[in-house]
């Protein structure tokens, strides 16, 4: 029942994307199916009315026979052209909703999942056979009309003729089991093809190809992704093969009974039950019948690869759905009172026996500037994404100002948290979109160079052909970035948020000269007292760099997913623990 509902909005999506070629292509569907039914009845009344004059019968079954074609022909060539423009009208709307649904939702718990990724990436390969869910759904239908009226006129000559359809059972048995046997395959095959396509694109991705060519490893990638494609070719060469056989055997099992039905009016005629315009019928007919029986196999598998296809996307839709979570409807507060207040948080991501933040507990009071420190994979980025409300923990509660994360809205959170993450987005495009990208109401020129100046990236813009109206990346071909250059501006895109709760600079330095750095880190802090004031937001710094995060007001150290110490800067010195010792060892190195 939802399927069939899947397939009227996808009818619904035809219509609304072109309503005059779907009309035509509706139309252009009953005469195909009605033009084999009318042109053999014709034929039986001429052929029975000519006698036994062959010229005539040879004549009329030519004219016939010509007719059929031309109507099945034309109304193919129109339902083939009118519905490529159809087809991909709706085809760009539903990758339209996948790219909605992939980057809507704030969280990303779905996205570490290879089950969601195996998902997206078989419903993106397929989404066509969604679209031609609505069309094979009325083809089917017509296709089975046209059969049973076919049967009807045969089973006027002889009730045996009915055996064609009985025979025609088989092959639908085996085609459908010949679909499982393929989509097992592509199943199968999906996540050698997945990590085969990544790699090979990793290759070819500017931004990785130096390191790749500098390590020499080419071979390496290059064997790993022969295997993989082999691997996943293996798999879907012995679908192919098993599918073909059990197709054809179906196949085969029907043209023995339509040759039988032949013999069996031949023998009809013979013995006078039976008209020459019978057996013209027969022959007419069931040569078509003979199609359009494939044509109700066909059609049903094509209903059965889209259901499956639907089935899946319904499912991403649903995940979606469920990770907006309605009943998480309650608004961030105006400004913060209180802080943020974290008990027992643990996260484990999906395959990972350790959690990668355990029962981390811990005040962050409103107004305050933090620092995140630890050392590589200590849990610091995933904290910082628990509190962005990207993931959601699987024990513990996180608090804002008292109000469980969990019963806000995460689209709403997410428009109260800016800054610099660490996966940032290089937004190709002119810059003026690539900055203003974030911002919450359209910003005009002057309010995108204050961003831009506020991130220390003035004299990248200045320096562009066209300045802010210079487009970025390799796609547009003017200009490129420097790593750093494009976290600059991720940083401008950040700031152009004025009333943040939570302010997050995640691991900037890792791009920047040590110059830029002391200017980013000295207008973030501006920034974040600023905040502080107007809305008691909270600032947090993860760094490695423990010189610029020395004036924090607090300083919070993790250590395999625990928060192993917290105090300000005295305190943790005089505490001379991890903290203390990891500040001796970076002001020797340094000095
Ligand atoms: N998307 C992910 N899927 C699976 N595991 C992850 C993912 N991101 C991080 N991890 C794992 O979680 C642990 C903590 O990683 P996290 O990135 O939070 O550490 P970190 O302290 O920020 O490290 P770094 O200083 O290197 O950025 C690591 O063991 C890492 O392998």
């Amino acid at each position: 029942m939802k399927l069939l509902r899947f397939a009227a909005d996808m009818m619904a999506r035809c219509w609304r994307a072109s309503p005059g070629r779907t009309l035509i292509i509706l139309i252009a569907i009953i005469v195909q199916f009605s033009s084999s039914i009318v042109l053999a009845v014709l034929q039986r009344t001429i052929v029975d009315k000519a006698g036994s004059h062959l010229l005539t019968v040879v004549a009329v079954a030519g004219v016939g026979l010509a007719l059929a074609m031309t109507a099945d022909h034309a109304a193919n060539r129109i339902q083939t052209n009118l519905r490529a423009t159809v087809d991909t009208r709706v085809a760009y709307a539903l990758a339209h909703d996948l790219a909605i649904w992939a980057t809507t939702d704030p969280q990303l718990d779905l996205y570490d999942r290879p089950d969601v990724l195996d998902r997206m990436h078989r419903v993106r390969a397929q989404h066509r056979s969604l679209v031609g869910l609505g069309w094979s759904v009325i083809l089917t239908a017509a296709v089975s009309v046209n059969l049973v009226a076919s049967l009807v006129l045969l089973a006027q000559i002889s009730p045996w003729l009915i055996g064609v359809a009985i025979l025609a059972v088989p092959p639908l048995i085996l085609s459908q089991r010949s679909r499982r046997h393929l989509q097992s395959a592509i199943e199968r095959s999906a996540p050698a093809e997945r990590q085969e396509a990544r790699l090979h694109a990793l290759t070819s991705n500017p931004e990785q190809a130096a390191e790749l060519r500098i390590s020499r490893n080419e071979a390496t990638i290059d064997d790993r992704c022969r295997t993989l494609w082999q691997d996943a070719q293996g798999m879907l060469r012995q679908g192919h093969l098993r599918a073909g056989v059990t197709s054809y055997a179906g196949s085969l099992i029907f043209t023995v009974g339509y040759l039988c039905s032949i013999t069996l009016t031949l023998v009809l005629v013979i013995d006078g039950e039976a008209t020459l315009g019978d057996l013209a019928l027969v022959l007419g007919l069931g040569e078509t019948l003979r199609w359009r029986v494939f044509g109700v196999v066909a059609s049903l598998s094509a209903v059965t690869d889209g259901a499956r296809v639907a089935r899946e996307y319904l499912l991403l839709r649903q995940q979606y759905e469920h990770a907006l979570r309605p009943e998480r409807a309650a608004d961030p507060p105006d400004r913060l009172a209180a802080g943020i207040g974290l008990r027992g948080v643990t996260y484990r991501y999906p395959d990972h026996q350790r959690p990668a933040v355990d029962s981390v507990t811990a005040d962050l009071p409103a107004g305050s500037v933090i620092a995140l420190l630890g050392e590589n994979g200590a849990g610091k980025t995933t904290l910082v994404k628990l509190l962005l409300g990207q993931y959601t923990p699987q024990s513990g509660q996180i608090t804002i100002d008292g109000m469980d994360l969990q019963s806000m809205d995460p689209r709403a959170w997410a428009t109260r948290c800016s800054g610099l993450v660490q996966d940032f987005a290089k937004l190709q495009g002119p810059v003026r979109e690539s900055v203003a990208a974030a911002a919450l109401r359209p910003l005009n020129r002057t309010e995108i160079r204050t961003a831009i100046d506020d991130a220390h990236a003035g004299p990248i813009i200045d320096g562009l052909p066209d300045g802010l109206d210079t487009r970025l990346g390799l796609a547009y071909g003017t200009a490129n970035l420097s790593h750093g250059q494009w976290q600059r501006l991720a940083l401008a895109r950040g700031l152009t948020r004025t009333t943040p709760l939570l302010l997050v600079l995640d691991e900037p330095t890792s791009a920047l000269d040590p110059e830029v750095e002391h200017q980013l880190f000295d207008s973030f802090f501006r920034r974040a007292r600023q905040v502080a004031t107007t809305h008691g937001a909270i600032a947090l710094v993860v760094s490695h760099r423990l010189s610029t995060t020395q004036d924090a007001d607090l300083i919070i150290v993790m250590d395999h997913g625990h928060i192993v110490e917290v105090g300000d800067h005295t305190a943790l010195i005089d505490a001379d623990g991890r903290y203390a010792e990891l500040f001796r060892l970076q002001s020797n190195a340094y000095r």
